[in-house]
């Protein structure tokens, strides 16, 4: 054990040497943070423009809540479909959303200050750009509603951000969160029904990028109800498939397949992948939004796995958001990092951690394969040698 030494005998700290990015850094944000300056800027013709800018950024973040609320309301009243024929007269559109006629013109005027909806010279309400894609993709009204849980839980940030709560909302929500083997069938509909909706969006795009076209069998390993797989069906005929999913999961995968008339072209397996042992035969493997949900001590040994279960030159495939997006930012590391954070598991990962830990499970030739949309979903690619 090292002697106890006092104040006077401790060697001077050396004095830290800060590079000139800090000393910018610390010079610029005592400028920023003067009230004096901040004025200064906001009125001076080269800096006006970068001020409104600022300010309006730190406004946005400070209503963010407003804003999505704002959203949650139209959804909730259906009011996106209601102007899908054409545009509304705001006392038109009341009545029918039963709601007083000025407290809907508030929901009318807001939801066209966010690009939802836009006001016509006659006053009437129609739908603008976001919201006639909210009409486009109906999975989109699902995560919406989705996220009263995400807020519900992220009440009180700090007390998450300090203590791993035992059960929250979100976390009863995703029951594999919690790592244990068994989960209810009737615990698993809930939120495999949002992600069989909105697999239809990051389906088209991953297909898009992954080549397939030189491989015998695809398994999709955490397949939910199997709608990656019918997409990738659909445009390689020559494929058979295999899902993987918890017990509950793979069932409502196999009557989804069995209903469509799949018969023998598709396998489900009903098991967990944190077992360590792979369904074999297939020579490809894709990990579509799942690593993600996922902590390292589980993420590792699964890589591993999926590297044990394919022949040599066998392709896999990790699609997911991720963080570091250029971009997309926010949807990695503050959404999805609190997101899961909430849930209790998992955390997002950029692509370059992605593939340290593909190499570290002894996979090679790793590559990025650019997506449509890489906020969605972004694609790594990997083979065994
Ligand atoms: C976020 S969902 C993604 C589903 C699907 N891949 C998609 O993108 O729509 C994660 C999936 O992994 C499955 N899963 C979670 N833990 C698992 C485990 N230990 N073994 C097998 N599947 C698991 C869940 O049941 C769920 O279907």
């Amino acid at each position: 054990m090292p002697a106890a030494t006092t104040q006077s005998e401790r060697p001077a700290a050396a004095p830290v040497r800060r590079g000139w990015r800090e000393r910018w850094l610390a010079f610029r944000n005592g400028t920023v943070a003067s009230p004096a300056f901040q004025r200064w800027a906001a009125g001076f013709p080269l800096t006006r423009g970068i001020a409104r800018r600022n300010t309006r950024a730190l406004f946005d973040l400070c209503a963010g809540f407003v804003y999505a609320q704002v959203l949650f309301a139209c959804v909730r009243l259906d009011l996106f479909r209601l102007l899908q024929p054409g545009p509304l007269a705001p006392e038109v559109i009341a009545r029918r959303l039963d709601l007083p006629p000025e407290r809907a013109l508030t929901l009318l005027k807001a939801a066209a200050s966010l690009d939802l909806l836009t006001r016509l010279p006659d006053g009437r309400f129609g739908l603008a750009d976001l919201g006639a894609a909210m009409i486009g993709n109906p999975s989109i009204a699902a995560m919406v509603e989705h996220h009263s849980m995400l807020y519900a839980d992220l009440a009180d940030p700090v007390a998450l951000l300090r203590d791993k709560p035992d059960r929250t909302r979100l976390s009863a929500y995703w029951p594999y969160a919690g790592g244990g083997a068994e989960v209810a069938a009737d615990s698993v509909a809930a939120y495999s029904g949002l992600m069989a909706a909105s697999q239809a969006m990051i389906a088209g795009d991953v297909l898009d990028a992954l080549l397939l076209s030189d491989r015998a069998c695809l398994m999709d390993i955490g397949g939910g109800e199997g709608v990656f797989l019918f997409e990738a069906a659909r445009r390689h005929p020559h494929l058979t498939l295999k899902l993987l999913d918890l017990p509950p999961v793979a069932e409502r995968a196999r009557a989804r397949f069995e209903s469509a008339g799949f018969g023998s072209r598709v396998t489900c397996h009903g098991g967990s992948f944190r077992e360590g042992i792979l369904p074999n035969g297939a020579d490809a493997i894709s990990l579509v939004r799942v690593v993600h949900d996922h902590d390292d001590s589980v993420v590792e040994p699964l890589l591993r796995a999926v590297h044990a279960a394919l022949p040599p030159g066998g392709l896999v495939a990790i699609a997911e958001p991720m963080a570091g997006t250029s971009g997309a930012e926010p949807i990695g590391d503050a959404y999805f990092g609190f997101y899961l954070m909430a849930m209790g598991s998992g955390r997002p990962r950029t692509a370059a951690e992605l593939s340290a830990m593909l190499l570290e499970a002894g996979f090679t030739d790793i590559r990025e394969r650019p997506t449509r949309r890489p906020l969605l979903a972004k694609l790594i690619t990997a083979k065994r040698t």
